[in-house]
């Protein structure tokens, strides 16, 4: 399906001049062992110098000789040789290898944090000991924030400049994240730590040298993070895929390829788009062949960015599978072959989300020729859920779904809206009141629902919310968002978003906020889609009266005492990736988040929203807010029932709405 080898060596290798220094080195390298495919020395292999040339001839700009080019249909003959390991032994920080004065930063900085997860202590050593890594677990189980603490725990990149005796730092780790928010909750994890073991060493701190975020924040451009990137190299450097390749196209030695030793792609389904493989047989073949055709032709920054940093690889890696191929099993990656060694080039590739479909896993071990392959762990969830198949089979599966619901700590609420009513979706279980969701707990005062609808009804601004523009309609805030102050909101907003009609659906807004009101302590989260206006959802929360906000990373804690009105953040799917807000006790949907349809996408989209509560060993709820008009025989209560289902779960029965 996707071809690599010489055809993405020219096309990264034409985008810039500095490749020829990065494959001299991998030259050398290559060079000092025997080839993996013959046997023989590396001169006298003809594969060998025939790469050789042709790696020399695309680092000079002129690719002359054409490498054999993997066909996607051709059979997997070798071996898959990952194993996956599923939970973890229980260990202490300093058992994992971290050391001492890295333990008690963390320790200062998070008293919380007295042990690794079973997942952390199998992955932070396979990040010290410099391991390719797959990381798949729960929303909220410490993934990134373990993923941190590891590249913490590696040794800093120094190099020496050719002629001169002195050493130079460079960037030791990149961690390429899909959005802001999610690189500044990196920065501060690291930050603090840092402090923290600082401190313990007794000596000063100069947080740039160990992080720093290369990324545009709201209106701030790249430049302030240049500026700091060329004064000072730090051990972790957190950005987007895109803005590195910015970077790379304009300064490639400011952050050098070859000197990185990590490089940690979070949110990875998010980022790397693929699609499952389908039967050429069936009907919906020409969908797919379309959707690949679409990736081919538009790969996006993290497939470029990673092509270009692992370009040696792709072509070891496209070799060996060759071979394979007419050799049969095993050959290229037999003992002693320095494929899939630790010493194969390029630096270590961490990827994870909770979200890692086996199209996307297939892609990286058969497709993408990033990983070492004999050299990458793959760490899955460490929750132990019975495989559906087997539930369905035994027809257990709705009952132990309603068991999930009701003992769980995540109540999953459906809320289906009209024009004349609000009510939980058909089907939703009732759970006792101590079980519920935090709903009790240091809660806002009882008020009936059918009170605050009568309320909203009787105000004739709320009722002006037009109908007209429903769902999606993108009115950007563009030139408005640069005069947003700290209020966010200024004349000019009111009076553009008084001026033009709503895209969002006013019944949906209202049960929203109904819902907020009667049931939420202190803090809640709104998820919209990404391509929705959050501050024009800002501002129509606020008219219905609820201290609504955007989401900004920089001030999380909202600190709200206790009897106050609830604060409600407000952010986009795109923006929620991976976010980690600890006081959250309810996260809110608009409608299917990826809809309306229930595909491998939608059900994703839902586990990384609903993921927002319930982290780490908490409680929440999660509320989906759906239209009841049914524009399809299957009405979008019962998509998300499905929806549910899939993830193992009923709907939990929302106590104040029928
Ligand atoms: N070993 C630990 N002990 C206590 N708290 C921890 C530990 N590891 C992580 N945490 C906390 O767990 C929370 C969730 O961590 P993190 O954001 O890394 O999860 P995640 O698995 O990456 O989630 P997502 O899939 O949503 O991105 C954070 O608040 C973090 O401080």
């Amino acid at each position: 399906m996707y071809t690599f080898t010489s055809s993405t060596v020219s096309k990264v290798v034409n985008s810039s001049s500095s490749y020829a220094s990065y494959s001299t080195s991998w030259l050398a390298l290559l060079a000092s062992q025997r080839c993996s495919i013959s046997g023989t020395a590396y001169n006298g292999c003809r594969t060998c110098r025939l790469m050789s040339t042709h790696i020399q001839n695309v680092a000079v700009g002129s690719s002359t000789t054409t490498a054999p080019t993997r066909q996607f249909n051709r059979p997997r003959t070798h071996k898959p040789i990952p194993t996956d390991i599923i939970g973890g032994e229980k260990k202490t920080w300093e058992q994992l290898g971290l050391r001492k004065s890295l333990v008690e930063g963390l320790v200062r900085a998070y008293p919380e944090a007295v042990a690794p997860t079973p997942a952390q202590a199998l992955f932070i050593p396979a990040i010290l000991e410099g391991r390719d890594l797959l990381v798949k677990d729960d929303t909220g189980s410490g993934k990134s924030f373990g993923i941190a603490l590891g590249l913490l725990g590696k040794p800093r990149v120094k190099y020496v400049v050719t002629g001169k005796a002195e050493e130079r730092e460079s960037v030791t780790a990149l961690v390429l994240v899909p959005q802001s928010n999610l690189a500044i909750q990196y920065y501060q994890w690291l930050t603090r730590i840092a402090e923290g073991s600082i401190l313990t060493d007794g000596v000063g701190i100069d947080t740039d040298r160990i992080v720093q975020r290369l990324i545009r924040e709201g209106q701030e451009h790249l430049s302030m993070g240049l500026r700091k990137l060329h004064e000072t190299k730090p051990h972790i450097l957190i950005s987007t895929p895109q803005a590195i390749l910015d970077l790379y196209k304009k300064d490639p030695d400011l952050v050098p390829f070859q000197y990185l030793s990590t490089v940690v792609v979070d949110e990875v389904d998010y980022l790397i788009e693929t699609v499952p493989r389908k039967d050429p047989e069936k009907s919906w073949k020409g969908s797919y062949d379309k959707a690949v055709k679409k990736i081919r032709m538009h790969p996006g920054p993290t497939r470029e960015l990673l092509d270009l940093i692992y370009v040696a690889r792709k072509e070891i890696n496209s070799r060996a599978q060759e071979w394979a191929w007419k050799q049969g099993d095993e050959g290229p990656y037999r003992k002693g072959s320095f494929v899939g060694s630790s010493d194969m080039p390029g630096p270590q590739l961490v990827v994870a989300s909770a979200t890692l479909r086996t199209h996307l896993s297939n892609y990286l071990y058969e497709e993408s020729g990033w990983l070492n392959k004999k050299f990458v762990m793959k760490v899955k969830n460490t929750g132990s859920k019975p495989a559906k198949k087997e539930l369905e089979d035994e027809g257990v599966l709705d009952e132990r779904v309603r068991e999930a619901a009701r003992s769980g700590r995540v109540k999953h609420c459906v809320i289906e809206v009209s024009e004349t009513d609000v009510r939980n979706v058909e089907g939703a279980i009732n759970v006792e009141d101590d079980v519920t969701t935090g709903m009790t707990e240091g809660g806002g005062e009882k008020l009936e629902a059918q009170k605050i609808f009568a309320d909203l009804a009787d105000d004739p601004q709320q009722q002006d919310h037009g109908r007209e523009i429903q769902g999606g309609v993108n009115f950007a805030d563009g030139d408005l968002m640069e005069k947003a102050d700290e209020e966010w909101v200024t004349d000019e907003f009111v009076e553009r978003y008084r001026n033009t009609p709503s895209p969002f659906n006013p019944n949906a807004l209202e049960a929203m906020a109904t819902a907020v009101a009667l049931d939420v302590p202190r803090l809640a989260l709104l998820v919209i889609p990404s391509s929705a206006p959050v501050f024009r959802a800002v501002y129509e929360l606020r008219e219905m009266g609820l201290d609504a906000r955007v989401f900004d990373p920089q001030k999380p804690s909202v600190g709200k005492e206790e009897g106050e009105d609830p604060v409600l953040l407000v952010t986009t799917m795109a923006m929620a990736r991976g976010l980690d807000l600890p006081e959250t006790t309810h996260v809110f949907s608009l409608g299917i988040p990826e809809g309306p349809r229930v595909t491998g996408r939608s059900i994703d989209a839902y586990l990384h929203v609903s993921g927002r509560v319930g982290r780490f060993g908490r409680r929440g709820t999660v509320v989906t807010v759906v239209d009841k008009e049914a524009t399809e025989t299957v009405t979008a209560g019962e998509r998300m029932k499905r929806i549910l289902r899939e993830i193992g779960v009923a709907p939990v029965r929302f106590r104040q709405f029928k």
